[in-house]
């Protein structure tokens, strides 16, 4: 017996004796999906090829080497992730732009199905789902830092048209895998100083997302998410889509509301959105990010937020209520770690929260009784999680933590490094 099995049978015991299975724990942490964001490895910047020029709305900063320069590019690189992460469940959320191949003459609102094959292929032969984002940002079209909610009635049709277009490719992608596709909308207008008129463009933005929608999919094949979003570089004092307009938007709409955990003010807590939105029945997007200062896209550290955040996931998860996807793109570190690092700090949340010895605090809450809830919260911080971890690592063939970044190093000097 290894060192590994060894201290997994003593942290197993230590589990037991508070009621926990720990073989319980990693069949589940198997199954809960996770979609990995591909946009992490193109910079965010699609594959159009039109020569068009990158208009803001959405940014990465960095030069690190190595961007994929295409989708076959992009899928090597994200098999060479995938390999790296325990689990079962894996899905792939790409972006309206970042298609297989270009039509020509065809711009994004006429996207088919036939500029994203490559992508079906490929999740289908690995029994990935996949899902997918309108690109409302980078062209042209996005006119003084509006798309969907732009005064000029061609400039909104066009982008209606691309959502509409982007719904119908992920319906497409959920018939093929069987696995609904999550279509998230995420519009980055708003203003960078205050605006005189803040309602005008939220009425165009709704009457633009209600034709968005109009065409009805099986929610066997597509669903609905929006975005909302706190500010941005360049739209410091007003967003369109607001969180206080969204929550409505979704609750109304049947749609699934989507918390991004860098969209907020940084002493806002995401994960106790969880239970308000869950025990009325709604469902929930989850963009997996980390906040800093004003940027929103940070690869997740296994701090406080996160840990809070899968305690809440775990308790929540009814099975169909939530949805999590990895969202962001650090282009200064090696884009392959920033997939892995991120997505194993997620999965590694999750496993401290389904190893989590509930049995007692939360009758002790009820009865009052916070000293013992204050105790016991803290008393669970030191369990042996992290042998549990590495076994689960070991048991599903994936290297531990600290031999993780070896074959990611290798993988640059044999590929990325060949990349201009
Ligand atoms: C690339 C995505 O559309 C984007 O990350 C969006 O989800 C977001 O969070 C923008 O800040
Ligand atoms: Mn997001």
């Amino acid at each position: 017996m290894n060192l590994t099995e060894k201290l997994y049978r003593v942290a197993a015991e230590i589990y037991a004796e508070h009621g926990v299975n720990v073989d319980v724990a990693m069949k589940r942490l198997d199954q809960m999906p996770l979609s990995i964001n591909a946009w992490q490895g193109d910079d965010v910047t699609g594959f159009e090829s039109t020569g068009h020029a990158l208009t803001g709305g959405c940014q990465v900063t960095g030069n690190y080497p190595g961007r994929a320069r295409d989708a076959d590019e992009l899928r090597q690189d994200l098999d060479k992730a995938l390999a790296l992460l325990p689990g079962k469940a894996f899905r792939v959320c790409l972006q309206g732009h970042e298609v297989d191949r270009m039509t020509p003459g065809r711009d994004r609102d006429a996207f088919t199905l036939e500029n994203f094959t490559g992508w079906l292929d490929w999740a289908a032969e690995r029994r990935l789902g996949m899902d997918i984002a309108p690109a409302y940002y980078s062209h042209p079209k996005l006119v003084n830092g509006l798309s969907l909610s732009n005064p000029d009635p061609d400039i909104r049709r066009f982008w209606i048209d691309h959502g509409k277009a982007i719904r119908r490719i992920g319906a497409a992608f959920g018939r093929r895998l069987g696995s609904p596709a999550v279509c998230n909308v995420w519009v980055p207008d708003g203003y960078k100083d205050r605006p005189v008129d803040r309602r005008a463009p939220r009425e165009r933005l709704l009457e633009a997302l209600d034709e968005t929608f109009a065409e009805n999919f099986p929610e066997t094949e597509l669903l609905d998410a929006v975005e909302s979003k706190l500010f941005g570089i360049g739209v410091e004092s007003y967003t369109v889509g607001s969180n206080d307009f969204y929550l409505p938007y979704a609750a109304t709409r049947h749609k699934l509301i989507c918390y991004d955990t860098g969209h907020f003010h940084p002493t806002e807590s995401i994960a106790d959105k969880l239970s308000a939105i869950c025990c009325q029945q709604g469902r929930i997007l989850l963009h997996i990010s980390r906040g800093v200062h004003w940027d929103s896209d940070h690869v997740p550290l296994l701090d406080d937020a996160l840990l809070d955040l899968g305690r809440e996931a775990v308790r929540n998860d009814n099975g169909h209520n939530l949805y999590f996807t990895l969202d962001f793109f650090d282009a200064s570190i090696n884009r392959i770690a920033a997939w892995v690092v991120g997505a194993r700090n997620w999965q590694k949340a999750l496993l401290v929260s389904l190893l989590e010895p509930a049995a007692g605090l939360a009758e002790a809450e009820t009865a009052g009784d916070f000293t013992s809830c204050l105790a016991g919260l803290e008393a669970q911080r030191s369990l042996p999680w992290g042998a549990v971890w590495n076994y689960y690592c070991a048991t599903r063939n994936v290297p531990p933590d600290d031999a993780v970044l070896e074959p990611i190093r290798q993988y640059e000097r044999d590929v990325l490094s060949r990349r201009d």
